[in-house]
Parts: C-alpha cells; structure tokens; sequence
C-alpha cells in the first residue's frame, strides 16, 4: 500500500478503481478490492495513525469535538425550543478512517424487521438473512471474560465473525461493573413488558432487548491491542492488511466525477481533484468510480458533477447530465437527548458506578419495542396525507413518503424497537442519553450555490413528521423515569430531575415540550445522518440500485451512509462494514477474478422465515 499526500508521485498512474473518500465504508471497499484490482482512494483529509487522542478507546467522550480530524457542517435553523430555531453542528471525520476515527465505537448491528423494510423498498438481497454474513465477514469478535460475564456482558457465538479486520469487544476493563447491573435492574423495571435481556445485541432480535454494549475496539493478541479500531486501523494500516495495488491519496478533495456519455447510460470515466496549491488534476478510472465520501458531502460531489435534480442545478448554473431529483433529498437522522447530566448523591456508594477519567458513551443499552403505543404510531404511520410530504420537505413525492411510513409500521409490527436508550458513566455524574430510533423527517443536502466547493447546505427537517414528536416525547419521559426509578435513582442527587433540566414523570405533553429547561428541544444531531443517496425504486426517489450503482450510469458507484433509506443502523459503523463487504463481494463476483463469496448461515431461515 502507498500512502501519499503529494499528487505528483502518482500522476502518471492508472488505476482500475477509483474510490472517492478514505473514510469507515470506503477503506473498507478499497481494501477488498485491491486484493484483485488497482486501486486508488482519494480522501480530502490527512493521515493521523499515531495520533494518540484518535487511537485512546477511552478518549472519546472528552475530545471527539476537538481532534484534529474532527469537521462540521453547520445546519440550516432547526425547529427548537418555543418554536424558535437553531442551527445544529454536524459533526464528521475528516481524516482516513473518516468519522470512524472519533465516533464513540458504540457497536449495533440493524434487526432482522428493519432489514426487511429495506428490503420491501426496492432492494431484494438486502434482507437479514443476506446481510448477516457480510457483517461477520468484517469483524473480529472477543467473546467477554469470565468476569465481564459474570458482572452482565453476553453473547451469542453465531452471530459472530472471527476473522475479519475489525475488533468488536466488550471495553477491558469492563468499566463501571456496577452500574452494569444497576442499569439493568432499572431498565428491566422501568420497561417492563418491552424488554427482555438480550442474549447477544447484535442477533437481529426481534422485540425490545436490553443489554452490555460492545465497541469497535482492538482488544486481541492478534490484532493490534487496546486501540479504536476505525477503518483505517481495521482495513488499512495493519501488516496484514497490506495490498500491493493500492495506493491512497490524502490531504485533496475530489471537486466531481468526470463522465461520458455513449448516448444510453452515463460512464464514469475518472473524476478531478482539486489540488491545494492551486489547479486541478483528473485521475481515471478504467473500471469504475466509487463515491464514498459520507451523508453529507457525497450528494453534493454528484451534483457538482451534474447529477441531481435537474431544476435545481440549472438555477445554480449547473447543466445536468443525468436528473435523478433524490440526490441529496430523503437525508435523515437520529434525535439525541444527549443534555441530561445527573448530579450523584454524595452519600451513595459509587464504587465501580463511575469510570474515573475513561469514557466510554453507553455502558448498557435499552431498546424497547412501541407495544404500548403500536396502535397509535401504526395509525400516524400509515395515514400519510399529502400535507406530511411539504412538512417532511426532503421526499420527491407523496408516494416516496407512504410507502417509508408503511415499511417503517410493518417494521414496529414485527417489533422493531423505537427509541434507544443508554447509561453512560461519567467521573462524577451519570447520564441517561437517548436517540430516536427509524425517524420518517427527511430533509435536503444541496451544493452553496455560490461557493459549490464549500461546505454543503444542509436542512436536516428533524422534528418535522408526528410520529417522530411522539417518539422523542416517549424517549424524554423514559429518561425522567429512568432518573426516578430504584436502584438507579438510589445513586443519584434529591434534585437530580431538577438540576439536570428534566421534567419529572408526571409531567404532561406540553411540559415535556415547553419546560424552561426542555430536554426535548435541547436535541442535537445524532451524527448518524443517513439516507442522502438512498438505495431505493427510482420512482420513490432511489438513487442507486441494490447493486448501488447511480441509476442511469454503467459504472458508478455509491458506498457509505448516503445508501441508507431508513436508518435502520442504530448506529452505523458496523452495519457499514457489512454493506463496504458486500458491494465489495458483488463488484469481486461479476469481474474476472471470482471472488470466494461468504459463508453463509442458515439460522436464522429457522427463527424468522
Ligand atoms: C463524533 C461521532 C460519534 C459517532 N459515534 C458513533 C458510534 O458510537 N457508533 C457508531 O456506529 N457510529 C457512530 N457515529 C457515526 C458513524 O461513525 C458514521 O455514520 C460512519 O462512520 C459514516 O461512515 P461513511 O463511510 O458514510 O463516512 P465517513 O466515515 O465520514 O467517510 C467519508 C470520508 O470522505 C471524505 N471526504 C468528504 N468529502 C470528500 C471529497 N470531496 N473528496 C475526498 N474525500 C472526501 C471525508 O474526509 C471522510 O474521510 C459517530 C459519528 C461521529 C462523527
């Protein structure tokens, strides 16, 4: 593998794919295929291997804002307290490795019903049962020791993979052993009847579990030890990860995609990188092109290259190529009530119940099933009028919107969950974070039309859908009566609901919204922003295939979180690595060299069919 920021060394080269961005999906692709092909990535950010805040699993929480990988997109106004608005900053890794080198490594696999929904948009081979073995194929599991069993974490050994470049684990030390179990016992009083403890977070369950959260962590002899595993440590740097055709460019933007046009279908045929000192260089691609430069930035690569809504490009001035108007619509993302701190009770026994200096964001996870409100979100869900597709803004049509919602409730009808909830330990205080789970408020990315290079704009419409009011009022009460329900309340403050700014249990629905200190409308981005591409029917707005090729081109390809319709990855990074495994294993099968495919498992034919 080359590595090189200086575009000069490898002007004259050729390569058979190109692949735009080095971040979570695109290293992962890039490493696959390089395997048969020459390749070339090309990431807008720096090479950070040995920076040691990146690589510290335990550094997360204090630093993801600051690192020197670390950008934002600033949002457009977003709905917010009182009805006024606020613009939210969305974080991004802009570095190799891409935002898997400083998310929070929180590992989460989809559920059996979201992949089915995916499936039901227009994308037969992308059901749980096709998709399982991808994700096992990319990662290295290590089962939990004796002792973090016996202090709550488990699993099941199926479902795992055991080979694959990315570390998975339980965090060793197993911190705040403690409150493991004080979360569980308060999770499992205060959901009752729409959680079990889950044998394993990652089986594809079906119904709400409850359970120890695993990361992205190397935790294993044979991989490197005790570091994040993002992509770039997981695909690229490591000596068995090695390729001889690939090399990776860093430190330049890619401005578009070059193409021709044969009179049917469009063909990439390489694409041209801003160089910064100044100019431009164009770099071919024999085979094809790969977009893989995340939610936010690849839609407006597309429409810099005229692939998009043809109205809007020509108002900026852009002459289309191809009108595909779901480029940059459809983008979503999770709600996080993130702002709620509990003060701890000085008397209470707090050994083993905080984490000292180490931070690692949740330490047990819930996610309960809508069986309670299943009627009501069923009848939200299912009843779409034509009024809901102005007010989610980001949809091509009222259709597109319908048939979402009615996959989204034939989702929760097999009882996928709809909130998550999570325990975070802090050194003196303990949090209760939740995000919404499959939001339906889409929203648009589009390219500044003034500075098309600059950062994109982006109006994620969070909020915007009632179903999705109804689901972050369900997640705020569930975090005041965490806060006040034994033995997790035992640990806390007498004010704790009070100074942490949460309304207490009996509060009503106007209160939830309007307290002066609302826990709901102090949300902020998730940072799991998805569905900006999304791999649906063309007519529903899908911009790729379930091959995730670009409709209307021979050659090009999108790969990272734009492909999602539904954010069906409660967090992405792991179902990511399955869909970089499996574009990879598709693109290795039609070529020359047959790819040795997956194994593949036949458990769960037996549970779900
Ligand atoms: C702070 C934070 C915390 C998170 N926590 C978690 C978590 O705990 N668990 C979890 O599963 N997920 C988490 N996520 C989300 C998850 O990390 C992302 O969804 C996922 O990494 C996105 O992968 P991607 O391949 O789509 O894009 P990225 O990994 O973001 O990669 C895109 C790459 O493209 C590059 N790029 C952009 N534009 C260009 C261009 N014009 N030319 C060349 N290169 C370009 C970028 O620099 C970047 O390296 C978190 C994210 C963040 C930011």
């Amino acid at each position: 593998t080359l590595i090189t920021s200086d575009p000069s060394r490898i002007a004259n080269s050729s390569y058979e794919f190109v692949i735009v961005g080095g971040g979570t999906t695109g290293l992962a692709v890039a490493n696959r295929l390089a395997v048969n092909y020459t390749v070339l990535v090309i990431e807008r950010g720096e090479n950070f291997a040995d920076n040691e805040i990146l690589n510290d699993p335990f550094m997360f929480g204090a630093h993801y804002k600051t690192t020197p990988c670390t950008s934002t997109v600033i949002s457009t106004p977003q709905l917010s307290a009182g009805g006024t608005r606020r613009r939210l900053p969305l974080y991004y890794g802009n570095c190799l490795g891409g935002s898997s080198s400083i998310n929070g490594m929180m590992g989460a696999r989809p559920t059996f019903a979201s992949m089915n929904a995916i499936e039901a948009l227009g994308n037969p081979g992308w059901g749980w049962n096709d998709f399982l073995p991808y994700m096992q194929k990319s990662e290295t599991f290590t089962p939990p020791s004796p002792l973090q069993v016996e202090v709550g974490a488990n699993y099941l050994a199926a479902v795992h993979g055991y080979d694959g470049p990315v570390g998975v684990s339980f965090p060793r030390p197993f911190l705040a052993p403690a409150l493991q179990s004080i979360a569980k016992n308060t999770t499992q009083i205060v959901f009752e009847e729409v959680v079990t403890p889950s044998p394993d977070m990652g089986n594809g369950f079906s119904g709400g579990h409850f359970s120890s959260f695993y990361y992205e962590i190397h935790f294993n002899e044979t991989l490197q030890a005790d570091r994040r595993s993002s992509s770039a440590w997981s695909y690229l740097y490591p000596q068995t990860q090695q390729r001889a055709g690939l090399t990776v460019l860093t430190g330049h933007p890619v401005n578009s995609i070059i193409t021709s046009d044969g009179g049917g279908n469009i063909t990439a045929t390489g694409v041209l990188v801003e160089l910064t000192k100044g100019g431009r260089m164009r770099f071919n691609a024999s085979k094809e092109v790969i977009i893989s430069a995340g939610a936010l930035h690849s839609p407006a690569i597309l429409q810099r290259s005229g692939i998009g809504n043809a109205t809007f490009l020509r108002t900026i001035g852009i002459e289309p190529i191809l009108d595909l108007p779901g480029v940059g619509a459809n983008v979503h993302d999770h709600v996080g009530l993130y702002n709620t701190t509990f003060p701890l009770d000085p008397s209470a026994n707090t050994t083993n119940v905080t984490a000292g200096t180490q931070t690692l964001y949740g330490i047990v996870v819930a996610q309960p099933t809508v069986r309670n409100t299943l009627e009501l979100k069923d009848t939200l869900l299912r009843n779409i009028f034509a009024e809901d597709t102005v007010s989610a803004g980001g949809v091509v049509n009222s259709e597109s919107l319908a048939t979402q919602a009615t996959v989204i409730a034939d989702a929760y009808r097999i009882d996928h969950p709809f909130i998550e909830i999570f325990f975070t330990p802090g050194s003196e205080s303990l949090a209760v974070a939740a995000h919404t789970v499959l939001p339906l408020s889409r929203g648009t990315i589009r390219i500044n039309a003034t500075d098309p290079i600059a950062d994109p704009v982006v109006d994620m419409r969070y909020l915007t859908t009632e179903v999705d009011v109804l689901a972050a009022i369900a997640a705020a009460r569930r975090i005041s009566l965490i806060a006040a329900t034994p033995p997790f309340s035992e640990l806390l403050a007498e004010d704790a609901l009070e100074k942490a700014g949460v309304p207490g249990v009996n509060a009503t629905e106007e209160e939830m919204l309007m307290s002066a200190t609302p826990l709901l409308y102090s949300y902020i981005s998730d940072i799991h922003f998805v569905g900006s591409n999304s791999m649906m029917r063309k007519e529903l707005g899908g911009v790729v295939s379930p091959e995730l090729l670009v409709y209307g081109t021979t050659n090009l390809r999108i790969a990272d979180a734009s492909i999602l319709p539904l954010s069906v990855f409660p967090h992405p990074t792991l179902g990511l690595y399955g869909v970089a495994e499996k574009v990879a294993d598709m693109i290795l099968r039609a070529g020359p060299h047959r790819s040795s495919g997956v194994p593949s498992f036949d458990l769960y034919s037996e549970n779900f069919v």
